[in-house]
């Protein structure tokens, strides 16, 4: 059964940049932004942690500034957990971590909306979908230097075993992906990939957007 709702997620999958103000080493988050999407990436999520980490006003002020660059691009602008801010936003989703709020309780809260959850585990994912959610986030697939409580790499693996489990649902790879590696997580069953600092550091963020569309294009 093809359903409309998970075709239309797939399709915004290839090419996930994540991003806050810890990641752009010292540039300015919004140009970072404008050249992610000039390269074509297919969604944001704005995901501000570590210990330089935003908090309060700034936060929803960045927030706000992102959000803007994304509602005038038409790229869906996804709050990673802070599901308070992704209402006062209304953001167009949440993504979770099996740490943060449940996606049951978000799912009821936030009821049309993108809700994204990070899976480990077949039951993680088996949950995940019990409860709504619309993709789920499996990695580190390699080696991350983005977050520093990652659970221990588990490579393409993780994609083929769930895929082979017969999980259906939207997956995208996150961990330490580059544009080399990209078309492995494709090739082993995921919808995208999710990438932080190989974007959000480049020296050319633009064209390090444009080479992970082109390895992510089936
Ligand atoms: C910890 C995370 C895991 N996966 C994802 C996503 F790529 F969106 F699925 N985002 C996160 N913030
Ligand atoms: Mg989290």
């Amino acid at each position: 059964m093809v359903d409309k709702r998970t075709e239309q997620i797939k399709e915004l999958l290839p090419v996930y940049f994540i991003m806050g103000s810890s990641n752009c080493n010292g540039r300015n988050p919004v140009d970072v932004l404008e050249e992610a999407i000039a390269g074509g990436i297919t969604l944001f999520q704005f995901r501000e942690k570590g210990e330089s980490a935003l908090t309060g006003k700034e936060k929803v002020r960045l927030a706000e500034r992102l959000q803007k660059v994304c509602q005038e691009n038409h790229i869906p602008f996804i709050v990673n957990d802070d599901f308070e801010l992704a209402i006062e936003l209304d953001a167009d989703g949440i993504h979770v971590g099996q740490d943060d709020l449940a996606a049951v309780i978000i799912r009821e809260k936030f009821s049309n909306k993108i809700l994204g959850v990070s899976a480990h585990t077949i039951e993680e994912a088996e949950q995940a979908i019990k409860d709504g959610a619309d993709y789920l986030g499996l990695g580190p697939i390699y080696p991350t230097r983005s977050k520093d409580d990652a659970e221990e790499v588990a490579g393409t693996e993780i994609i083929k075993r769930f895929r082979d489990h017969g999980i259906t649902l939207p997956i995208v790879g996150i961990g330490g992906i580059s544009p080399e590696s990209a078309e492995q997580v494709i090739q082993a069953g995921a919808d995208g990939v999710a990438v932080i600092s190989s974007i959000a550091s480049s020296s050319d963020v633009e064209e390090t957007a444009k080479s992970f569309l082109r390895a992510t294009s089936k």
